[in-house]
């Protein structure tokens, strides 16, 4: 059987880094910078006040008390956004706002608890230091600095940074399109009524949202049955729209596995068995014109093995498409509060819940297996927030084990 590692590097062969694209802030939220950024303003870009208060020269107000105050006529009154070019002479003081430009002439501010807050003689009872509650120019970004480098996702504070520069428009990858399509005969969308031998359909609503929650658009096309011609057609449908087809179902060895059927005479893609539970049978390759031609994973049917499937191979290949190191999933290490099994030449992905423990020694994580193990055993799979990993090797781990834990959305 293929080992995991070695699926792993033939899914990431399916595509190269989308082409960046120029996007506006908020529609880039999300998406990793393909260029790095250089403000062309200085940030602050004028010295300006950091307090409610009066714009001083320091040394007018050096020996400032309670017992001591100092009196200066206020000459200006200075709001944020006062475009007004201003000066004070020693001897006088104006009123100023936060964020207000300092006029020249003043060294510091006193914040206005520290006066009797006057507007035309202003008595002075606390004595501030040179540059008190001055923000001076440059001093959080200077012109020409790189604020953001190539490769960093643009969450709030990476945009904050992109608009206080002035920047309206990024060079960012694109978010992959991905189009999630389910097949099986025996599938209904959930609110109708079952019928014998039918259940509700779940895969494709599971990988759509972990699509979204991998920074991806994705379409879920919904379910089909195992007609090899209608999931040709619809495949050819919807390769134009999609930077990555996933499939679920009909990849086994059962005597209507259609997906296999129909992808074994078109494309690349290869059917296999990868040492691995759940997910043993996988496919992966491209579909479509040799210049257009799109990747597909073809995931198994079974709800779970769908799920691993999907965080093992199509998430590091998304990521990889959308300008990301596709490099291992997340791994802490836990101990494992519950002994578990394995089959023997197989890695064993099992659902778990993790928590950080600050009652251990040096604090660490501790992770509960689910009882539920099945790769069918959808209830389970909802509470998990990581995957414990148990080695091709090993077949049995005592509790109190420490072991490689991959962590879900969600985990601590
Ligand atoms: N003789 C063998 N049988 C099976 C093998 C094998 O090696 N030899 N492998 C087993 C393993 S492991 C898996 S995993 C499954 C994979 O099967 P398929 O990918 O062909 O999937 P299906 O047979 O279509 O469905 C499997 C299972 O999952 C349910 N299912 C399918 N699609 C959905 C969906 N969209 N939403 C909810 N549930 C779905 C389906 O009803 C089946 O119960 O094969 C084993 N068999
Ligand atoms: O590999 Mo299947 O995914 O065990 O259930």
């Amino acid at each position: 059987m293929k080992s995991v590692e070695q699926h792993v590097r033939d899914v990431l062969e399916l595509a190269d880094p989308l082409e960046p694209v120029g996007t506006g802030l908020l529609r880039a939220h999300g998406s990793v910078l393909a260029l790095p950024v250089t403000s062309p303003v200085s940030l602050p870009p004028f010295d300006n006040s950091s307090m409610d208060g009066y714009a001083v020269v320091a040394s007018d107000v050096a020996g400032a008390t309670p017992e001591t105050p100092v009196r200066l006529p206020v000459v200006a009154d200075i709001p944020a956004g006062d475009t007004t070019t201003r000066e004070i002479a020693p001897g006088r003081c104006a009123r100023i706002m936060t964020g207000a430009p300092l006029p020249a002439g003043a060294t510091a501010v006193v914040p206005v608890e520290g006066t009797d807050g006057a507007t035309r003689e202003v008595t002075v009872t606390r004595a501030v230091r040179e540059g008190n509650a001055i923000r001076g120019v440059g001093e959080d970004v200077e012109a020409g600095a790189e604020v953001l480098r190539a490769g960093v996702r643009l969450g709030a504070a990476e945009l904050a940074v992109l608009a206080a520069t002035g920047c309206d428009t990024v060079r960012t990858y694109p978010r992959p399109r991905v189009v999630v399509l389910s097949t099986g005969e025996e599938l209904v969308e959930p609110g109708q009524p079952l019928g014998a031998g039918q259940i509700h359909e779940s895969n494709s609503f599971m990988l759509t949202a972990a699509a979204v929650d991998t920074g991806c658009e994705a379409e879920r096309y919904g379910f089909i049955g195992d007609d090899p011609a209608t999931i040709a057609s619809t495949l050819d449908g919807v390769l134009a729209r999609a930077d990555l087809v996933l499939t679920t179902g009909g990849v086994s060895m059962g005597a209507y596995d259609a997906v296999k059927e129909v992808l074994s005479k078109r494309g690349t893609v290869r059917f296999e068995k990868v040492a691995m539970q759940p997910g043993m049978p996988q496919g992966a390759g491209v579909v479509g014109d040799a210049d257009t031609a799109t990747p597909i994973l073809t995931l198994p049917g079974n709800p779970v093995s769908s799920f691993v499937s999907f965080h093992l191979f199509a998430r590091p290949l998304l990521d990889r498409m959308r300008g990301l190191d596709a490099g291992p999933p997340p791994t802490v290490r836990a101990r494992l509060s519950a002994p578990v099994s394995s089959p023997s030449g197989k890695r064993s992905f099992l659902r778990a819940a993790l928590d950080y423990d600050s009652t251990i020694e040096g604090a660490g994580y501790t992770v509960r297996p689910a009882t539920r193990q099945g790769s069918h055993q959808l209830s389970a799979l909802a509470g998990a927030n990581a995957l414990v990993v148990v080695p091709e090797s090993v077949t049995e781990l005592a509790r109190g084990s420490i072991v490689d834990v991959l962590t879900l959305p969600g985990s601590p």
